[in-house]
């Protein structure tokens, strides 16, 4: 996986991969020729006292090393822009095909997961592709070309070589196949502590209110220990390799060293000779570890091109038609027909078989239970998810066939949560128009019963707002994102349980105001409080995803139940307040 994902992101840089492989090339030529130079200064030069050979040849290794320092650099350059561009546009992809996903595949993943993958894991994978264009090209070739230079300058050591380099071989294998296991864990055990962090940051209030500090601390703690664990475990096997690799390299030099004393003695090896042999076994040795750096990042990169995998082939569940329409009649109808949803994996679905129509100029209310599926009969009109079964029509259409994003356009939703971005009160407010006036900012705050506090806050439309909306209180938001809608002026208007932050008086104020700006609009208002649907045109009781009754307030109190209930429980609890 992490292969045909590098192939695919690299491709756009095969210029500059080229020019890494060139100058590595170069580089790597002539730190191999460097000891041969060394041994020849060593020989020719001092041994027989010949200063000219000493200078022309030091002048050379001087102008050798220039190259190569200017080489190193340009495959410095070079593979990082590599690596930078191809994180840049791995990481635009990943978010990309997020913007794509449905609120399904969105639960799937979890929005924490998927930050983490765009983010950390685009991040592992640049760094193999940084280590890799320095050590792919060099190690190999300072490995074969060491040998080959050393057995060149003196074949009588060669079996010096024969058995030191599998025994490096062999070393390293036995600790790298105990890390890698290690790695995988490390990677889970970072995992584990984001989440308990993230859990415990965001759940920081019910945290202290349930007095829960000492038993999040242990949590916390347990996670840390296990991180910090693995983390010493991986940290022991990097710090035996070090030593025994030196172990190794040292014993190599001294049976060099004793056996070419033996050569020299003999007169069959000159001293540069050994000089430069020894060079080349210190860059055979290098080889081997730049290998094993790689054999220790690849694991961990694999595990990250598999997860960004995942999602760059999620297909999202709610695709745009391939011939979507831009236009279409009567903008203002929602209509569901037969509408049924299940959540993926679910035994039973949380829609089922709901019909009705909503027209422009008529309030539909949508009252129910708990977990009746209010939410999600309203997530189906804007396709932010697909029904299962049945159809939804917005106007002559079916969404499906509908291009999204002018589906969308012509509605103005308010999600029960409402989300403000960092930025300022007017910033939010042209989320949806960024050519609004500042005039019709003031005229849609006023309507949504916001203007009385946004005129109060120091900067009035251009108060800081703070991501999320945690400046302000709950009702604050609520009105904020009503008129957020209001500014957009659709053709639809989906109020998910948007009034319940306010207190009656304020939600009765918003709802007249509301009433001749949504005039000609179509409007369906969740909603847990009867006095604010009492004057719906139509009102759906909904229990457990099916439609139980449909009509106006007081057809419904005589002929629906489970209406009847909810209004008694209701007036029950006005009464006993
Ligand atoms: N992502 C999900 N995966 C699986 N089931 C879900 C998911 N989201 C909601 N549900 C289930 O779907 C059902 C309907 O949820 P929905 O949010 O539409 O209810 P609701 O009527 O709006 O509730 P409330 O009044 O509490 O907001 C619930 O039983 C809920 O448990």
């Amino acid at each position: 996986m992490l292969y045909s994902l590098l192939r695919t992101y690299l491709r756009p840089y095969g210029g500059d991969l080229a020019g890494v492989v060139a100058l590595q090339l170069i580089s790597t030529l002539t730190t191999l020729y460097l000891p041969s130079l060394n041994a020849e200064i060593i020989d020719n030069g001092v041994a027989k006292g010949d200063t000219g050979v000493v200078l022309s040849t030091g002048g050379t290794m001087l102008l050798i090393t220039c190259l190569q320092v200017a080489c190193s650099i340009g495959a410095v350059y070079f593979g990082a822009r590599a690596a930078m561009g191809m994180g840049r546009d791995l990481r635009g992809a990943v978010v990309h095909q997020v913007g794509r996903f449905s609120a399904r595949e969105v639960g799937y993943f979890g929005a924490p997961s998927l930050i983490t993958r765009s983010t950390n894991d685009v991040q592992q994978i640049q760094m193999v592709v940084v280590i890799s264009c320095t050590i792919l090209v060099a190690a190999p070739i300072m490995g074969i070309g060491g040998i080959v230079m050393s057995i060149r300058q003196s074949q009588g050591l060669a079996w010096v070589l024969a058995v030191a380099v599998p025994l490096l071989g062999l070393a390293m294998y036995l600790v790298i196949s105990k890390m890698v296991p290690q790695f995988r864990l490390m990677q889970s055990r970072i995992d584990a502590i984001n989440r308990v962090l993230r859990e415990q940051i965001t759940g920081i209030r019910v945290v202290r209110a349930f007095v829960r500090e000492s038993h999040e601390m242990r949590r916390f703690g347990a996670a840390n220990e296990d991180l910090a664990g693995t983390a010493l475990r991986v940290g022991k096997l990097m710090a035996l390799m070090l030593p025994m690799v030196m172990l190794i390299a040292n014993i190599t030099s001294v049976a060099v060293l004793w056996l070419g004393g033996h050569l020299i003695d003999q007169g069959s090896m000159q001293i540069g000779s050994l000089t430069a042999v020894l060079a080349y076994i210190m860059q055979i040795l290098m080889a081997v570890m730049m290998v094993t750096v790689i054999a220790v990042i690849l694991p961990r990169a694999s595990v990250c091109a598999e997860r960004l995998t995942e999602v760059l082939d999620t297909e999202p569940s709610v695709q745009a038609s391939p011939k979507p329409l831009t236009s279409w009649r009567e903008r203002g109808i929602v209509e569901m027909r037969g509408a049924t949803f299940a959540f993926p994996g679910a035994e039973a679905p949380v829609l089922r078989n709901v019909s009705f129509l909503a027209e422009p100029g008529m309030t539909t209310a949508i009252i129910g239970g708990t977990g009746s599926g209010k939410s999600t009969l309203l997530n189906l009109i804007p396709r932010l998810i697909d029904v299962s079964g049945g159809e939804v029509r917005v106007g002559a259409a079916d969404v499906r066939v509908i291009d999204p994003d002018q589906l969308r356009s012509s509605i103005g939703l308010v999600p029960q949560k409402p989300y403000l971005f960092s930025g300022t009160v007017a910033s939010n407010l042209r989320y949806g128009r960024p050519d609004a006036t500042d005039a019709q900012l003031w005229r849609c705050l006023e309507i949504a019963q916001a203007a009385d506090f946004v005129r109060a806050m120091p900067g009035g439309l251009e108060s800081p707002i703070a991501q999320g909306g945690a400046t302000v209180s709950g009702g604050q938001r609520q009105r904020l994102a009503i008129a957020r809608a209001l500014v957009r002026e659709p053709e639809i208007y989906l109020f998910d349980d948007s009034f319940s932050a306010l207190d009656l008086s304020t939600d009765a104020r918003l709802r007249a105001a509301l009433a001749p700006v949504t005039r000609d609009a179509c409007v369906i208002i969740v909603a847990q409080r009867v006095s604010t649907i009492i004057e719906a045109d139509q009102i759906i009781v909904l229990e457990d995803g099916a439609i139980v009754g449909i009509g106006t307030h007081a057809e419904l109190v005589d002929r629906c139940q489970t209406y009847a209930e909810i209004v008694a429980s209701q007036l029950a609890a006005q009464a006993a307040s």
